[in-house]
């Protein structure tokens, strides 16, 4: 696969919206057609969901977005209790590479894998999964690893060229969304702060808009 410039539906840029955890939202991604809703696993999380809820939200709406799960350093078995009850498209995972790969050999399923960096030396330049997600680090001091409207330095992106599908994720918003793509290339972004009226409540109008602005830019590879 070539240059992670192939999302989900043609050359339309990608967008995920992570941490749905109630209707409007989920709702909300469905009619201005996301092309992914992340469920957040993790129980420290703001935007914790469980997996019956998870799945109650999923059946609001037959197909449309694909389904990710988020996952902190999971075991197999916590995995295989969440897709016991609701059914994923997707495994976005914390880990290291090497378990990551072995989860997707495990439970078959893409997996994408979070690569937080502070700098362009720490740029991955390999993929042992389906998707990388390049994001910051989290401050010292989070209680979390990502989901910390923590906004990565764009410029350090600059003259990457992967050769595998990525997601640029971190303090985006309906209002950079469009700037970072411009400056970065990115053929997918990903939100969850930027669309929140508080953590795990999404804003309707911001996930419209974010779909929007982030589609914007002509797609373009850097
Ligand atoms: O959202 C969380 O609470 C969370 C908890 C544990 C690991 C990851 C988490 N979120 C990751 C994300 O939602 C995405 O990477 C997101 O695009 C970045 O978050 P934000 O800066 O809030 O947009």
């Amino acid at each position: 696969m070539s240059s992670g410039s192939l999302p989900s539906q043609g050359l339309q840029r990608g967008v995920k919206i992570c941490g749905l955890t109630e209707e409007a939202g989920f709702d909300a991604c469905m009619e201005y057609g996301a092309d992914w809703v992340g469920f957040v696993f993790f129980e420290r999380s703001p935007r914790n969901i469980t997996p019956q809820q998870a799945n109650r939200l999923s059946a609001r709406h037959a197909g449309g977005a694909q389904r990710v799960g988020l996952f902190v350093h999971p075991e197999d078995d916590t995995l295989a209790r969440v897709l016991d009850v609701v059914s994923l498209d997707v495994l976005q995972i914390y880990a290291s590479d090497d378990r990551a790969a072995s989860i997707r050999h495990r439970f078959g399923l893409p997996v994408w894998l979070s690569k937080p960096v502070a700098s362009a030396d720490e740029l991955p330049t390999v993929c042992a999964v389906d998707r990388l997600l390049i994001e910051p680090k989290p401050p010292t001091t989070a209680t979390r690893p990502g989901g910390n409207a923590q906004k990565l330095d764009w410029s350090v992106l600059h003259g990457w060229k992967p050769t595998f599908p990525w997601m640029l994720a971190g303090g985006l918003s309906p209002d950079n969304v469009e700037q970072a793509v411009k400056e970065t290339g990115a053929p997918a972004v990903d939100v969850s702060s930027g669309v929140e009226i508080q953590p795990g409540i999404k804003n309707p109008d911001a996930i419209k808009r974010f779909i929007h602005n982030a589609r914007a830019p002509l797609f373009h590879i850097n």
